[in-house]
């Protein structure tokens, strides 16, 4: 059997007396796409951060195929196929689109000038070539998350890592950036989404993993997950649980 393409074993990470993650162990085969809850503070940031490099590990393991990766830098990261986005959008405000997409696509490519080609092929995966020449600034939230994903892409990645990217969005805004998110992984790429909207989660994931308090507390397909006892308790509630029940019966009739 293939190695996965993520593998992260008995990761800690410690901030002075905090553990933000606590010997979490888990694996991405290539191709996935896993969804990471939790609530706030439940470590789902700093596990992206360890992965991409921005966060060294206290203890613990993460690998690339069969390369170490923790301990990296992230730009190391970058080149060994990691990309994310953040949390909250980190764009040069002043800059065009293309602008923003080929200075991350020249963080791998040789020249500008390949940079540039490659920063037009990420703006036709995401159809987005009539916002090329448009200042990030004056773009809609939607539209700047769309950047921040085509930025990411630009680097070319094995595994990408989106980190809430539907915070603040319409339920129309969300839909198409679902769009987009499942046009890439059934392209092959492989992703894990952090993500508060649960909704998103189900929808998209193939496997989910539950974080509280920095411990993975469950893992598996998403209906299961969402119904499993420890999880309902620490994160989704039984109000929600229920509606996703009545919800799920009511997908399968039609
Ligand atoms: N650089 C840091 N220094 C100190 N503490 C940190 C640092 N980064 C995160 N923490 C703490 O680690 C814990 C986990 O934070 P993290 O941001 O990973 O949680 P999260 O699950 O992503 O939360 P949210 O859903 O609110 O984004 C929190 O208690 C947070 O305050």
């Amino acid at each position: 059997m293939s190695a996965p393409l993520l593998r992260v074993d008995n990761m800690t990470v410690r901030f002075g007396g905090l553990v933000a993650v606590n010997d979490v162990s888990f694996a991405v085969d290539e191709g996935e796409l896993l969804g990471i809850i939790g609530p706030n503070g439940a470590g789902k940031t700093t596990s992206f951060n360890a992965v991409a490099g921005a966060v060294r590990p206290t203890s613990g393991t993460i690998r690339i195929g069969d390369q170490l990766i923790s301990g990296r830098p992230p730009e190391r990261v970058a080149r060994m196929g990691v990309a994310r986005t953040f949390q909250s959008v980190r764009l040069f405000r002043s800059m065009t689109v293309a602008e923003n997409v080929t200075l991350a696509a020249s963080t791998v490519c040789l020249t500008m000038a390949a940079a540039g080609r490659r920063a037009a092929e990420v703006a036709e995966l995401l159809g987005m070539e009539a916002l090329q020449g448009a200042q990030v600034d004056a773009l809609p939230l939607a539209d700047q998350k769309r950047v921040e994903i085509a930025r990411a892409l630009a680097l070319a990645p094995r595994l990408l890592l989106l980190d809430e990217m539907m915070s603040g969005l319409t339920d129309q805004e969300t839909r198409a950036i679902i769009g987009v998110i499942r046009k890439l992984n059934d392209g092959g790429l492989t992703i894990i989404v952090i993500e508060h909207v649960l909704r998103v989660i189900m929808e998209l994931s193939h496997r989910v993993l539950v974080l509280d308090h920095g411990v993975l507390i469950a893992q598996g397909p998403p209906r299961e997950v969402m119904t499993d006892p420890h999880v309902v308790e620490a994160y989704i509630g039984r109000q929600a649980a229920q509606t996703f029940r009545e919800h799920e019966t009511l997908r399968e009739q039609r």
